[in-house]
């Protein structure tokens, strides 16, 4: 069986990588995943100046997955340009550059810094991170997205993608596919995002399992499955011309396989990542392999989005 996709001008051998947030902060877990069997690598979001995120603890794992609240902990932009300065493209592994400024202003600096380097590493323009204090997610207000996104392209010509939160309703769904079908460069979007503002509570300490938010955070694994299938099927569905990246409870070759079918060109992993360690992108990708055999597939084309509704 064949487990390559090429999209967006970049070939992957495997279409597994990395949930931005995972594995991905420091020079050295990125290129953990770069030797590891993932088809890419994506950074964690970058803001114009390193931030240490919020106090500790601030990841949980959970019973069914996981909470966070990192509060965008990163190392600047700078440190992951320069990364993709002297990342080896020619590995045949893509580099994504998760971006998620404070303001739309450090996002446009970022991306001018981004497209003056004129690098061949993709951009995530993450409009969706749940965990800083009194910020508002971007991806849940359409008029600011539409004003976000407007700005981005005047000065971002490059092809690029956006990480969007789960959204829960057909009104909404359609309303973003409308937004983002305006933007012709803007070639995928990256579904989902944690589930924003959970709450786990442990009943033997009788209380909350992170210290931001008073335990608020986003979830992750085995929770988020199902709404992240759902987002992943119906813009696949709504978009014209995008391709719909695949996030959310994968955590064998079981769900990367319900993704693809759902629409996904490749699938990132968060949460299974976070607690199995690299290892998980050759098994989840053999895992996924052996299902495809006992399916008579031979590529991911042959079954990719053509889940069957009754
Ligand atoms: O708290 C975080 O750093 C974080 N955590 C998430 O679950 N999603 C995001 O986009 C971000 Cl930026």
């Amino acid at each position: 069986v064949d487990l390559s996709v090429s999209w967006l001008g970049v070939n992957m051998e495997n279409p597994l990588y990395n949930a931005s947030g995972v594995m991905c902060r420091s020079r050295e877990e990125l290129d953990a995943v770069a030797a590891s069997a993932a088809g890419a690598v994506v950074t964690k979001s970058c803001t114009l100046s390193p931030r240490e995120g919020n106090p500790e603890p601030r990841y949980a794992r959970a019973p069914h997955g996981s909470i966070n609240s990192m509060g965008l902990p990163n190392a600047g932009y700078e440190y992951y340009l320069d990364y993709a300065k002297n990342y080896d493209h020619a590995s045949g592994k893509p580099l994504f550059v998760s971006v998620s400024g404070m303001t739309l202003e450090e996002n446009l600096t970022m991306l001018k810094a981004f497209r003056d380097a004129d690098l061949p590493c993709l951009v995530e323009l993450n409009l969706s991170c749940p965990n800083l204090p009194g910020k508002a997610q971007i991806g849940y207000d359409f008029a600011a997205s539409s004003h976000v996104l407007s700005e981005v392209v005047k000065v971002y010509d490059k092809p690029f993608g956006v990480k969007l939160p789960p959204y829960f309703d057909p009104v909404h769904f359609a309303e973003m596919a409308s937004v983002l079908n305006s933007f012709p460069s803007l070639k995928y979007v990256t579904c989902i995002n944690s589930v924003g503002n959970g709450l786990v509570i442990d009943i033997d300490s009788e209380s909350v399992v992170i210290k931001p938010k008073a335990g608020l955070g986003g979830l992750g694994g085995d929770y988020v499955l199902p709404t992240a299938l759902a987002n992943v099927r119906e813009f696949s569905r709504l978009l014209d011309g995008k391709h719909v990246i695949g996030c959310g409870g994968i955590k064998s070759g079981r769900e990367a396989f319900m993704h693809i079918l759902a629409g996904a060109t490749a699938v990132q992993v968060g949460t299974c990542l976070y607690e199995e360690g690299a290892g998980c992108f050759a098994r989840i990708r053999d895992e996924l392999a052996a299902i495809m055999e006992e399916k008579g597939y031979r590529t991911l084309a042959d079954f990719r989005g053509k889940l069957l509704t009754m």
